[in-house]
């Protein structure tokens, strides 16, 4: 099964004015089911337009995008995804637990049953004992790890991520990279993560995307084999190895 279908995108910003941009050019795209593909590439690629074309917050120019195998808008209807974007974006007059169930409460789910799900998703992310506190009350790492609870909250077959550890420092950065695939690999949720960093995208990938400078087109597309996804494969030839081609891709 297919995550994600992009083909022949393109988009272009105020089309016919004197600020017009082509932020993407004729892109093809698959991410499998289960598959966790990043994209990277130089600043104003496209990275965070292509993903807002599949979240269905923009319509793409010319081409089509299909999420588990619908049409975006249709899949954004039916809840085929979560987003977490740099910015965790809490509510900062919500508790922990009530910033993890607005999703549920905009999708009318009962009271009950959106507590539940709350606390399974808290527990996911490590936040069990969080769930009354208030964001400001967190640390930014913390705080990225309520809104990863709150995207996976509607149990989304896809997830969206754009930058969502670019402002943690390095070593929170690497222990929330293990807890997201841990999360990943037990709920089988897909993912596209958009990336800065280049030991970030192979640690976490299945397959790095690498785009060119604007208008962003896909340059190489690189399967990750890496042996496991612990602390001793950032250690290992294989690792080292797969950052050099993505390096020597985003340079080519
Ligand atoms: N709503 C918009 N209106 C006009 N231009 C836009 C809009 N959104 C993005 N752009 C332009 O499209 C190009 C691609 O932007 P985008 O944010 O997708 O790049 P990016 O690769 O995510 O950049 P960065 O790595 O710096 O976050 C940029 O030139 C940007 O200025």
């Amino acid at each position: 099964m297919t995550a994600v279908e992009i083909t022949g995108v393109s988009k272009v910003f105020n089309a016919g004015r004197p600020d017009e941009v082509a932020a993407l050019s004729d892109v093809d795209l698959t991410v499998d089911s289960g598959q966790f593909v990043s994209l990277i590439g130089p600043s104003g690629c496209g990275k965070s337009t292509l993903l807002r074309l599949v979240a269905d917050l923009i319509a793409p120019t010319a081409g089509t995008v299909t999420v588990a195998g619908k049409p975006a808008a249709k899949a954004r209807r039916d809840q085929e995804y979560g987003i977490a974007f740099q910015q965790a974006g809490l509510f900062e007059w919500r508790t922990v637990r009530r910033n993890v169930e607005l999703p549920l409460e905009l999708r009318k789910v009962p009271r009950a049953e959106r507590r539940a799900r709350a606390e399974e998703m808290l527990a996911l992310v490590g936040l069990s004992d969080f769930g009354g506190h208030y964001p400001a009350q967190l640390s930014g790492g913390m705080q990225q790890r309520v809104a990863i609870a709150r995207a996976l909250a509607v149990h989304p077959p896809l997830l969206l991520m754009d930058e969502p550890f670019g402002a943690l420092d390095e070593m929170t950065r690497e222990r929330l990279q293990t807890e997201l695939l841990q999360i990943c690999a037990k709920t089988g949720t897909s993912t596209v993560f958009v990336t800065h960093s280049i030991s970030e995208a192979v640690f976490l990938s299945d397959k790095v995307v690498v785009m060119s400078a604007r208008p962003g087109r896909i340059t190489a597309s690189i399967d990750i084999d890496l042996p496991s996804r612990d602390e001793a494969a950032r250690q290992s030839t294989t690792f080292f190895d797969a950052v050099t081609t993505v390096r020597k891709a985003l340079r080519a």
